[in-house]
């Protein structure tokens, strides 16, 4: 009787300690998938903010979802680059696929702008945001980042230099993507500098963004542009002349809000230095960035463009998958 009892107590223990490990299995399963999920959302969110603001939102826990984030910076360079062409050949049509074609190719050109962010040379540039076709990006918005009244030009504005660098290397990537899929996009970008308020706005879907009047500027330095052309104000001319760019003189510019501004196109690097007029003092040794294209020719290679590249996507066959889009 005894035995059987106890056979009873041992088989009863067996089962406990069997359902307790079972228990604990699952107990340390979904704490791995939990970590997991930590992990991931942490690296969405530092993929969708700079890491200095990833780090002010994941750094408390406690932080109220309406809680503003914001920060003023009193020097920063802008830039806005845009493919004037691009709404020209975008159309639904049965033969792109409904536009789908269209945005493969912009997905293309797009994504591999965002991977000239990952070079180390280029990790004080911040990507804001796309609007469209158009590539907005900002440097010196680092606040950690000292800097002193008296410092010279080429310390405090060393980062508004990489910006320029920067669109360089954006018009080199769509060179290159223009080259494998036989397109002729060229960029039209605009770069100002001075004080911005940064800030996250939405909870929920959280977006960094840029704002103030040297954002608009930017914004009209793009706009008011020429295709091919990197044209910058008066005094953000001034501060990259000392780093050696080149540039010549467009003239007065009608800007919303401000009046009359004297504009200068980016020519190029090293050369002297200087702002000069191409065709009176043509750069010597200097190398050369600006297309000198006649408005003219300009508007007839960009319908030429328009007309092929509506073939050329179709026969593309580099272009990347969109996730998601294609999946929906
Ligand atoms: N954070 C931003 N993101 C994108 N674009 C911006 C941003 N801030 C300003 N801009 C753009 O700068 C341009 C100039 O702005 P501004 O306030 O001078 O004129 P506006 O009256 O708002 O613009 P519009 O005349 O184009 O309607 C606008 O086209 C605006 O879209």
């Amino acid at each position: 009787m005894i035995c059987i009892g106890l056979m009873v107590l041992m088989r009863h223990m067996e089962c406990a300690s069997r359902v307790l490990f079972l228990w604990k299995t699952e107990a340390e399963e979904q704490r791995e998938r939990a970590s997991d999920m930590g992990r991931r959302n942490e690296a969405l969110v530092y993929n969708i903010l700079p890491p200095h603001v990833a780090v002010h939102f994941l750094g408390s826990r406690k932080r109220q979802h309406e809680e503003l984030y914001s920060q003023s910076y009193a020097e920063v360079g802008v830039l806005f680059a845009s493919m004037p062409n691009f709404s020209d050949f975008y159309s639904e049509e049965t033969v792109n696929n409904q536009g789908l074609e269209c945005l493969r190719f912009l997905n293309e050109v797009i994504s591999d702008f965002d991977a000239l962010l990952e070079l180390p040379k280029f990790q004080d540039i911040i990507k804001i945001k796309t609007i469209g076709s158009t590539y907005m990006a900002a440097s010196g918005l680092n606040p950690t980042r000292v800097v002193k009244p008296d410092d010279p030009t080429e310390v405090r504005w060393a980062h508004l230099a990489l910006l320029v660098d920067f669109a360089l290397e954006l018009k080199k990537a769509l060179q290159s993507i223009n080259e494998q899929s036989f397109n002729h996009f060229v960029l039209k970008m605009g770069i100002n500098h001075g004080p911005i308020t940064a800030g996250v706005i939405g909870a929920r879907k959280p977006h960094y963004d840029i704002w103030g009047n040297t954002v608009n500027v930017a914004s009209r330095m793009e706009s008011t542009g020429k295709a091919g052309c990197i044209q910058v104000t008066a005094e953000t001319c001034e501060i990259l002349q000392s780093f050696g760019y080149t540039f010549e003189q467009r003239g007065l510019v009608a800007v919303k809000g401000k009046g009359q501004l004297m504009t200068y196109y980016l020519i190029g690097k090293g050369g002297g230095g200087g702002v000069f007029t191409p065709q009176a003092s043509p750069q010597p040794g200097g190398e050369r960035i600006m297309e000198t294209v006649k408005e003219e020719e300009e508007e007839e290679e960009a319908q030429a463009a328009a007309d092929s590249d509506q073939t050329a996507l179709l026969n593309n066959v580099s272009i990347k998958p969109i996730s998601g889009l294609v999946d929906a």
